[in-house]
């Protein structure tokens, strides 16, 4: 086991995470209407030339002979329609509309804005109108060709990607298995809302916070309750969700109190990494793994924690739950979830400060800070509360605005924001 008491920085603690989590291994094939989010397991090859056929660019008329003022017009081809077996002759044209197939012997379309057409069905090139050769015909195969690749392995899928895959008739697509994520929350001062409140206790807010938040990114995720604290249930409640999670996510109960039992679990049922960062709010963040198997030291995880159950611990207070989960935890679970390391970290954007602050910072701070745009740019303002147990601060933020440890702040100066929820 490795374990350090050094207060790692933020930035270290980050580059650590990401290289040390590989994604996961379990695959599966999703409908189209599940892949937002899902990364691909595999390439995805091109099945059919696309466009299928040459077609219109325009509702017009499908010509023969560029060279000519005249056409007759023969026939009439709308968007569902199939050409085949019809070929035009010099001199004649089809009614065309857009996405209908060219006929055979098609040189160009024009655009019926360009032509007269007489009662006879001649069409007229209206004066001081070119046509360039072929216009307005959609090759078959210019886009894509059979037999290439259409999307690749580590492909994070959107809407215009699950658009593509059904131009070529998928219906389900090889991506990464949804990361189980299983959610504590430790105290016994934790009530679940809508119970009556006894004296010293307080809502549970940190469980559902983390729970819809996982949700609204497409986690699978596993309600696990509030964990007494209490060592013995502590250790037997994460060994088993470890069994059938990929992580397990928890707050509450990592800092340095007799009742603060999560380290202690987390040590003897499988392996702390790193314990407590150099940054405000969030100083007792920790994180490990827990090997799926029963009892300490099985085997089933190696060092790297390959393959074992991945814990993050974030502190109890509100505003530390958060910015750990957004600035750590989140990151490292996209990473596990198949994102290329680039594309986990959070991200970020350079904004000036429109405030002062004189007293320097010791550690590195995520100020909660409304981001807006103004004419010179993004400005950020911090929220009145502050405090790591002022959830109404944070919740009237938009953005965590980073200052590098020891700085004193003076407006206008450059900052690095993380804004809240915008992937969401
Ligand atoms: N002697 C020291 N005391 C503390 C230190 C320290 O370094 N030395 N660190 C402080 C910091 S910083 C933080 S952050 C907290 C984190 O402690 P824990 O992670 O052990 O969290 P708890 O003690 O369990 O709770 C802290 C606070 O948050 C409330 N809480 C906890 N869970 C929830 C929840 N699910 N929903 C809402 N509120 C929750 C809890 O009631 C406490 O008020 O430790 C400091 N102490
Ligand atoms: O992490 Mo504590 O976060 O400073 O309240």
């Amino acid at each position: 086991m490795t374990m350090s008491q050094d207060l790692l920085d933020y930035h270290d603690a980050l580059a650590t995470l990401l290289q040390t989590h590989r994604p996961i291994s379990r695959t599966e094939q999703a409908p189209l209407a599940e892949l937002n989010g899902r990364v691909l397991a595999q390439d995805v090859a091109v099945r059919f030339d696309v466009p299928t056929f040459d077609n219109s660019a325009m509702d017009g008329y499908a010509i023969h002979g560029d060279d000519r003022r005249h056409w007759q017009v023969q026939h009439r081809i709308a968007a569902g329609d199939a050409a085949t077996g019809l070929t035009l002759q010099p001199g004649k044209a089809a009614r065309i509309f857009t996405g209908a197939p060219v006929p055979a012997g098609t040189t160009s379309v024009v655009m019926q804005e360009h032509v007269a057409r007489g009662a006879d069905d001649r069409i007229t090139l209206i004066d001081g109108t070119r046509i360039k050769p072929g216009q307005h015909i959609r090759r078959q195969a210019e886009e894509l060709q059979t037999g290439t690749t259409l999307l690749r392995q580590g492909q994070r899928l959107n809407p215009a990607t699950i658009g593509l895959l059904a131009i070529q008739g998928y219906t389900h697509a090889p991506v990464l298995a949804r990361l189980r994520v299983t959610v504590f929350s430790s105290g016994n001062e934790l009530v679940p809302p809508g119970q009556p409140l006894q004296p010293g206790q307080i809502y549970d807010s940190n469980r559902i916070m983390l729970i819809t938040w996982l949700r609204a990114l497409g986690f699978e995720v596993h309600d696990g309750g509030a964990l007494p604290d209490q060592l013995a249930a502590t250790r037997t409640a994460l060994q088993q969700a470890a069994q059938h999670s990929d992580t397990i996510l928890c707050s509450g109960g990592v800092s340095v109190g007799e009742e603060d039992h999560l380290k202690n679990a987390l040590t003897e049922v499988g392996t702390l990494i790193q314990w407590r960062l150099f940054i405000k709010p969030g100083k007792p963040f920790t994180w490990g793994h827990i090997g799926k198997g029963s009892g300490h030291g099985n085997g089933n995880d190696n060092d790297n924690g390959d393959g074992a159950c991945r814990v993050f611990m974030l502190p109890g207070n509100p505003v530390s739950s958060l910015v750990t989960f957004q600035q750590l935890a989140l990151p490292t679970l996209r990473r596990l979830s198949g994102l290329p390391i680039e594309q986990a970290r959070p991200l970020q954007l350079q904004a000036s400060a429109d405030f002062r602050r004189d007293e320097p910072e010791p550690r590195r701070e995520f100020v909660r800070v409304v981001l807006r745009q103004h004419e010179a740019g993004w400005q950020v303002t911090p929220v009145a509360q502050q405090g790591s147990n002022m959830l109404s601060g944070a919740a009237h933020a938009n953005a965590l605005a980073e200052t590098p440890p020891g700085a004193r702040v003076a407006p206008g100066d450059r900052l690095t924001v993380y804004p809240l929820f915008e992937l969401l």
